[in-house]
């Protein structure tokens, strides 16, 4: 029942044993959003009139795609109609999380901010490895799980079959999985009881020293960055001064509040209670997710567990494809760094693509979103060069290197590679298990385990090279799958392998945005493919250029550009001395566009061909 505003408590005079904090996890497009903007309608918050899809998902890239990047927090007030709490308004503060595996991490912080979670699974679709994953993360937390079948209105949901396969999972019997449709408010006010019946109330001492864990921060051009935080212990009150737990730096608080669904300025917050904090800094970095706040007198000794600093797991060259713009690109990274803790980026040099920064992700997706916002919010055309992972490289002599670019393997004598592993996790219809282990062998997958989620369904468990996911593997999957395969990985550490660094050479000298860091299995492959694409991109020279990929000194690739000399000025036999000027000139103007490498003159549109992932040939030269 909608709570009016009289009875509804202020924040930090709200009773612990009147809260529930929840968040909802779901695999994208299970309807997570929608659930939560039906929600937010139900208990009132929203004004009908105000309402629009996708409430939450404040960023234009998130609406577009309909995805969620970052997490929010909402108190909802509500009373339930029945159950043992039935007519107390209680709080309802619901965080809602980013499905895809690049952001685990924040997924793991929104988790342990809660003492609860709703799992939600797409009735006609099952459940995903997404969902799964973050499943386990919600049992480790040890959080209250209610399971929800959404969509249930679609004419091709299957309830029953999806609920058997979750309860089998849970270890729940298949009458308790709850069915929903978000879309039409079918079951929500249900799922809202349920909640505050279910889901234990927060607990924590009143008149301890403040604890509070921040669970995600924002950068806002206007206010600075807004941090999200989750009071453990004792309270936090506006104008008290602050302290980091992990860096030990102060601030004032200069606003406190709660989010529902607009920012409500309050006078505090108390044990299990959800808000967010303003202090004026200016850099998500400042105010990192997952630390710990207290307050800087007589403040806690003990940060809450959990805290890790987000590393960078895949890296990628960035370069305008204007070279003036390089003042540009360093400013938008420099701005797009204050709201994302997580991306790191150092200028770089590349005789191929001229300036540049090299900048290191949580994974691809995390990537793409950042490329897109320099393309889209700052009008930058960019180039990016083939992504790879982060290697350790130790020498004979014990030395030891982190490689984060191929370009920058040593050469001397190498002891050990290593690369890091992930554990993958599959789920797909059984019919497609052949097709899956064929593609995971072939990116030198070892498989862990396999299991049957329902008659016609597959869990395949692999441990495989992050380097050989990161590209195409997740599109390969999709392809081979009809889009039915679902995957969901984890890094779990490193191991030591055959890798080889292969570089390719124009005319003898390499070129360093093509270099790659490969199995030594597939290095021959990878250099026949480059060199034939390369020979196809390069136009003729006044001389013979021969393109080479070559391991160290050893060459296991050739092809050959044939010599031209295109002689402008060949029509142009007799006098007119200014006609063949500006034939001339014209040529230079021509040449401009081309970069060179030593001798060669190379079309930067063939770097970008070259470096492109289309799993197109590349179109013949005329
Ligand atoms: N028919 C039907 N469609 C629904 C229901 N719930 C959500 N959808 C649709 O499913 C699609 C995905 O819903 P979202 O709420 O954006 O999914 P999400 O899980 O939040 O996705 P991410 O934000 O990417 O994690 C949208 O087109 C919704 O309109 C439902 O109960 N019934």
């Amino acid at each position: 029942m909608p709570a009016t505003p009289s009875n509804v408590p202020e924040p930090s005079r709200t009773d612990p044993a009147l809260i529930r904090n929840f968040c909802i996890i779901a695999h994208i497009d299970h309807g997570k959003s929608t659930l939560a903007d039906r929600m937010l309608q139900i208990t009132g918050v929203v004004d009908p009139r105000q309402m629009r899809a996708q409430y939450l998902d404040r960023m234009d890239i998130e609406r577009e795609r309909g995805i969620t990047i970052k997490s929010q927090a909402v108190r909802l007030p509500w009373a339930p109609k029945t159950g043992s709490n039935a007519g107390t308004t209680h709080i309802l503060n619901m965080i809602d999380t980013p499905g895809h595996v690049d952001f685990t991490y924040e997924v793991s912080r929104s988790l342990a901010a809660c003492e609860g979670t709703i799992l939600v699974v797409d009735a006609a679709q099952g459940i995903e490895a997404q969902t799964l994953a973050n499943l386990y993360l919600a049992l480790e937390n040890d959080l209250t799980i209610i399971p929800v079948l959404n969509k249930i209105d679609l004419p091709a949901a299957q309830p029953e079959k999806y609920a058997a396969e979750i309860a089998h999972i849970i270890g729940c019997d298949p009458s308790d999985v709850l069915q929903v449709s978000a879309k039409t408010g079918l079951g929500v006010e249900d799922l809202l009881d349920h909640i505050v019946n279910t889901i234990p109330a927060p607990v924590g001492v009143k008149d301890a020293p403040a604890r509070a864990m921040i669970f995600d921060s924002v950068y806002d051009a206007y206010r600075g960055v807004v941090t999200y935080v989750r009071v453990v212990d004792g309270q936090l009150t506006k104008r008290e001064r602050i302290a980091m737990m992990s860096t030990g730096a102060t601030h004032e608080l200069l606003e406190i509040g709660v989010i529902s669904p607009e920012p409500k300025v309050a006078d505090g917050l108390g044990v299990g209670e959800v808000g967010y904090i303003i202090t004026g800094v200016k850099d998500v970095r400042q105010s990192k997710v997952g630390d710990t706040i207290t307050s800087q007198n007589k403040g806690a000794t003990e940060p809450l567990g959990g805290y890790k600093d987000p590393r960078p797991m895949v890296f990628s060259g960035l370069y305008p494809l204007d070279g003036s713009d390089y003042p540009l690109l360093r400013d938008a990274l420099d701005k797009l760094r204050l709201n994302d803790a997580a991306l790191v980026y150092e200028p770089e040099t590349s005789v191929a693509l001229g300036f540049g920064y090299r900048c290191g992700f949580l994974g691809l997706l995390h990537l793409e979103i950042i490329r897109e916002r320099l393309e889209r919010e700052f009008n930058l055309d960019l180039i990016s060069t083939a992504p790879n992972v982060v290697y350790r490289v130790v020498m004979e002599d014990g030395t030891e290197h982190t490689v984060t670019n191929p370009s920058e393997f040593p050469s001397g004598k190498i002891a050990e590679v290593y690369e890091p592993i992930v554990r993958g996790t599959i789920l797909a219809p059984n019919e497609f298990v052949g097709a899956i282990m064929e593609l995971c062998q072939s990116r030198r997958g070892s498989l862990q385990g396999m299991d049957y989620l329902s008659e016609d369904r597959v869990e395949l468990r692999y441990t495989l090279p992050l380097a050989e996911i990161v590209f195409d593997f997740f599109d390969q999957l999709k392809s081979k799958t009809r889009g039915y395969a679902s995957l969901d990985y984890e890094p779990i550490g490193e191991q030591s392998a055959n890798l080889v660094k292969v570089d390719i050479l124009l005319h003898g000298d390499a070129v360093d945005a093509f270099s790659a860091i490969v199995h030594k299995d597939k290095a021959y492959s990878y250099g026949v493919m480059m060199a034939g694409k390369l020979q196809k991109l390069i136009p003729r020279q006044q001389f013979e250029v021969p393109i080479q990929a070559a391991i160290g000194s050893r060459v296991i690739a050739r092809e050959t550009v044939r010599a031209i000399r295109k002689d402008v000025l060949a029509k142009c036999y007799g006098g007119d001395i200014s006609r063949k000027r500006k034939l001339l000139e014209k040529q230079k103007e021509g040449k401009k566009r081309m970069k060179m490498v030593g001798r060669v003159e190379v079309p930067q549109e063939a770097f970008i061909a070259a470096l492109s992932t289309d799993a197109e040939p590349p179109k013949d030269k005329k």
